[in-house]
């Protein structure tokens, strides 16, 4: 049997369980040091067992994920290098920045265990095991950061389980992908946050800007949703890359201000023509970005019923359909309903489905 222990069953940690779960010969335990969690790990089925013992959890364990804020990752790192590993056993992380806790592994010996830093990179604005789902992970890239003296057959045990998660997985070393994350990941995320504030403290002297701001806005701005304790420790841990980030936004921002004062329209022209040539280049989402979801756009009539005729002509061709949602502006969407599914396959088949009587838009 092969024992997988997930200290920290939320979203990360929850998703990886359900990969793992009634899998051949796979036994999963999950970890709290929350009494009260233990009951909600096995009401959710996401878990064979659930102990608040770390103890417990790491005995004889063939794999242990820390699924933990960042800001955690020492700790519990520290409490497992005290305990009896099973020879041979891997200890992962899941945690968004790998350059601290891999530094971190180097000094801290795990007795007969190996450390290999990791990132999936999926997920979503949402926390908690509640949000929990096994295709979290398909086709997104996972960031592995080995140690240079991690063992070749080491690497490849965990990339084989990690093989039930359907994910992309992808070497890097962890101050790489410290810098490359923070830019695409966490540079992003400041904004959205920082940007929602603006407009919450305008709408404090008139809320009209909270109503117009149901669709674009409301888009863009998703990820601003995100669990402050989760990202206080992301941003704090990759302090040197975000500060860095922090000021070439300044400058970029800078650059805006004095084209518009200057009223150089060729300048903004450039900026537009330069970003519109970038993000033509982006690998489509489908292909494995940060979120799991394919979603489709479609362009119905406005009248009650349609919802109904979309999700019973897809459910009759067994097409599985993870969400609907209904925007509530048209403005920078290219459809009044969104369709979301949890694969391509089912996103390719909805589309030919409706092709035939909507006009549909990804
Ligand atoms: N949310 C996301 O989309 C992604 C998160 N990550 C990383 O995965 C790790 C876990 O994040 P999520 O699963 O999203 O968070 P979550 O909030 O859903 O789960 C965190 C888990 O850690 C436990 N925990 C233990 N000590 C804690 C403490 N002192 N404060 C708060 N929770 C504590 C919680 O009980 C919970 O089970 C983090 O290191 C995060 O950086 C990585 C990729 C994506
Ligand atoms: O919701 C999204 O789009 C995300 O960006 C999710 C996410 C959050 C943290 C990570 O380290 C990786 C992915």
């Amino acid at each position: 049997m092969i024992k997988v222990a997930i200290l920290g069953v939320g979203l990360m940690g929850g998703s990886l369980a359900l990969c793992f779960k009634g899998k051949p010969n796979v036994y999963v335990i999950g970890h709290s040091n929350n009494p009260l969690s233990m009951d909600k790990y096995m009401k959710s089925n996401v878990v064979d067992h659930a102990t608040t013992s770390m103890q417990e959890a790491a005995d004889n364990a063939d794999f242990i994920f820390l699924c933990v804020p960042v800001g955690q990752l020492e700790s519990y790192f520290k409490q497992l290098s005290e305990l009896k590993l099973k020879a041979g056993c891997i200890v992962t992380d899941v945690g968004s920045t790998k350059a601290s806790i891999v530094a971190y592994a180097a000094q801290v010996a795990l007795k007969g265990a190996y450390f290999i830093g990791g990132h999936p990179m999926a997920g979503s604005e949402r926390s908690g095991v509640e949000a929990a789902t096994a295709h979290l992970y398909e086709n997104a890239f996972y960031v592995l950061s080995p140690a240079p003296h991690t063992p070749p057959e080491v690497y490849q045990r965990l990339v084989d389980l990690l093989s039930y998660t359907k994910a992309n997985i992808i070497q890097l070393d962890a101050e790489s992908h410290d810098e490359i994350v923070g830019a695409i990941s966490h540079l992003p995320h400041m904004i959205a946050v920082a940007l929602v504030n603006q407009i919450a403290g305008y709408n404090e002297s008139n809320d009209l800007y909270q109503i117009l701001a149901a669709g674009g806005f409301r888009d863009i701005t998703r990820i601003a949703n995100s669990d402050p304790i989760i990202w206080r420790d992301i941003l704090l841990n990759n302090k040197k890359v975000v500060l860095k980030l922090l000021q070439d936004w300044g400058l970029a921002m800078e650059q805006f201000k004095l084209s518009i004062e200057a009223d150089d329209g060729g300048a903004i022209e450039q900026q537009f023509e330069s970003a519109r040539t970038f993000r033509s280049k982006l690998p489509e989402r489908r292909k494995g970005m940060l979120n799991a979801m394919f979603d489709v756009y479609v362009d119905v009539p406005d009248h009650p019923g349609v919802i109904g005729q979309i999700a019973t002509l897809l459910g009759s061709n067994r097409v599985n359909l993870s969400n609907i949602q209904i925007n509530e502006s048209r403005e920078d969407v290219p459809g009044i309903l969104r369709l979301s599914f949890h694969n391509e396959l089912d996103m390719d088949r909805a589309m030919e489905l409706l092709k035939p009587e909507y006009s549909i838009h990804q």
